[in-house]
């Protein structure tokens, strides 16, 4: 008879009686084993030992005997130590029983693992290539993208770095990609680097930075931390505001022509501390406005006094530097044997008296804003070379330095002497006076701006009885005689004679008594009398010596109208009476 799989039954320890009353009730043959480890047979309805066997075939039963065998639901339950102590598995499940040598399991196991392992090789591969393309596709949206986008490790390793970089810096990817943060800012590749900061303090940093080339950017450092909360990453992203700036610096162009407007004098341009009335100096001012957003070294003429300092803190103010540093270096005021450590500093130790940790210089000072060399002419030949090395590669080395320092500055430079003479004298290197007269600006003395001098009277008056509490004003005459000096001294002249004039005043209203003495104004007494004349003829020739003074100051009728109070038509009609010859504005 057959041993059929699914009518297996097994029973132990069953007496010959069990067996006769267990057939009488089910027909299926059984397994009879001893103390439910060793077969002792199979019993069919014959009372036959049957050799149990997984194909069911009537053979003999003596491999079977005395064996080790399990009985189990599913065969995936076999452990290791299982394979090793049976012979065999009888596998039970739905009223089934199926035999197999342990060996034969053993092979289908590993085949069914082999299956699962190829099928989940064949997902595995699959999900694969979905991430493959998902990548693919994120790194096409990355470059695509019109902001860079730069990604590092926690360690500002470069991982990443977006195609928007080329049009930023200048520079291919490759250029920064595995380089670390510290390198690219040493080599100056990267500026004021928010990822850095980012890198030091874990917190979101953003700044404005200004590539050598001239685009400046707005960058955003965001730092991305793995579960456990250690920093994993810094992404950060630059976006091209160069357009913006230029618009800005437009705005503040309309702001300044709007500030005009608004005046009492249409013709007034004020900006910060800086103030004209001029027709000369709104050119010089249009001209830093338009040259303040780039990065071009710009170079101030100008006699001492007449606002090169005040100029060059406004291309300050209207450049994408205005909230950094402005360095003014006075380079005549520092003595030159200190002027190469007040300059570039120092490292610690460099010489004695020094201070034991090192000092920083103005140019490092200066880093990421503008850096003015007032009274360059006074600058040492020997420290000449290396301004003409920062000017050229924005690189310095510190007194008892061995490294060389990377700055983003602005180089303004100003004088009151004859450069070309001085280079003709072998004073001046030819070479720095090039690099740095990029824009030249001239600004013109005040005696050819008179048209300045009673708006700076007034501007300076409000600002000395601001400070010492007062409120002097000074009368018509003693304007005119202050508008006729020649103030070498410039702007600054005038304004210390202002401040005199406050300070020492003895009434209220300042008349021509109170003025400085060394002011000049007694050689240009406006009316000389010699005796006693017709009132109406003191008047007139009055009249005619202060249409004369006015004619040569200003040139034009109608200054000579404001600045002697009556309207342009009265000052024709008294010019054609007194015969002048003028010109018609
Ligand atoms: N246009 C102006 N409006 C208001 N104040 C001015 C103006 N020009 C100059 N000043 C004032 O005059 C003084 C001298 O200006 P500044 O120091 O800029 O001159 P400078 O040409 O740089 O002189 P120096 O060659 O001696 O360094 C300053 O107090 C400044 O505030």
């Amino acid at each position: 008879m057959e041993v059929k799989k699914e009518s297996l039954i097994v029973f132990s320890d069953i007496s010959i009686l069990d067996v006769k009353s267990l057939l009488k009730i089910n027909s299926s043959p059984f397994i009879v084993m001893k103390n439910h480890l060793e077969i002792l047979g199979i019993l069919d309805e014959g009372f036959f030992l049957k050799r149990l066997d997984s194909d069911g075939d009537n053979q003999e039963i003596t491999a079977y005997l005395n064996t080790s065998f399990v009985v189990v639901d599913e065969l995936d339950k076999l452990g290791e130590e299982d394979m090793s102590t049976y012979d065999f598995v009888i596998q039970h499940g739905d009223n089934q029983y199926s035999c197999h040598p342990i060996s034969e399991v053993r092979e289908m196991l590993l085949k069914k693992k082999m299956k699962s392992l190829i099928s989940l090789n064949e997902s595995l591969k699959k999900e694969l290539e979905v991430t493959r393309k998902k990548v693919k596709e994120l790194t096409q949206i990355l470059h695509s993208s019109y902001d860079e986008i730069f990604v590092t490790d926690a360690n500002g390793d470069t991982l990443f770095v977006s195609e928007a970089c080329k049009k930023l810096t200048g520079l291919p990817p490759e250029a920064f990609i595995n380089k670390n943060i510290n390198e690219l800012v040493e080599k100056g590749l990267i500026v004021n680097s928010v990822t850095l900061k980012t890198m030091k303090t874990k917190a979101i940093h953003s700044a404005e930075q200004t590539y050598p080339h001239g685009l400046t950017v707005f960058s955003t450092a965001k730092p991305i931390f793995d579960e456990e909360g250690n920093l994993y990453r810094i992404v950060s992203n630059s976006r091209d505001i160069t357009e913006l700036v230029e618009m800005k610096s437009q705005l503040n162009r309309v702001n300044l022509r709007n500030q005009r407007a608004q005046h009492e004098n249409s013709r007034t341009v004020s900006f910060n501390n800086f103030i004209t009335n001029s027709d000369k100096m709104v050119k010089v001012l249009e001209l830093a406005e338009k040259v303040a957003p780039m990065d071009s070294s710009i170079f101030i003429h100008g006699e001492t006094g007449v606002g090169k300092g005040v100029l060059a803190r406004v291309i300050h103010d209207l450049s994408s530097r205005k909230d950094k540093n402005f360095i003014q270096v006075n380079c005549g005021a520092i003595p030159s044997a200190l002027i190469e450590s007040e300059l570039f500093g120092y490292e610690s130790g460099a010489f004695t008296g020094a201070n034991k940790h090192g000092k920083k210089g103005l140019v490092e000072s200066a880093d990421g804003g503008t850096l003015f060399l007032d009274e360059i002419g006074e600058m040492p030949l020997d420290i000449q070379v290396k301004i003409l090395h920062l000017v050229q590669d924005r690189t310095f080395m510190k007194v008892g330095g061995t490294k060389e320092k990377k700055v983003n500055i602005r180089i303004i430079s100003a004088t009151n002497k004859d450069l070309k003479q001085m280079i003709k004298n072998n004073q001046f290197r030819e070479d720095l006076y090039y690099r740095l007269h990029v824009v030249p600006m001239e600004i013109p003395q005040l005696r050819e701006r008179k048209e300045d001098i009673l708006l700076l009277t007034n501007y300076f008056l409000k600002k000395f009885n601001e400070k010492y509490g007062q409120s002097i004003t000074i009368d018509d005459h003693s304007k005119l005689i202050l508008q006729l000096q020649d103030y070498p001294g410039n702007v600054r002249e005038l304004e210390n004679v202002i401040e005199q004039i406050v300070v020492t005043a003895r009434k209220p209203i300042v008349t021509i008594e109170d003025l400085p003495s060394d002011l000049t104004y007694k050689d240009t007494a406006l009316v000389n009398l010699t005796g006693i004349i017709p009132l109406k003829k003191a008047l007139e020739e009055t009249e005619k010596q202060l249409l004369s003074q006015a004619l040569s100051t200003y040139k034009s009728t109608r200054k000579m109208a404001k600045a002697l109070g009556v309207s342009q038509t009265t000052i024709m009609r008294k010019l054609g009476k007194y015969q002048f010859s003028y010109q018609d504005d």
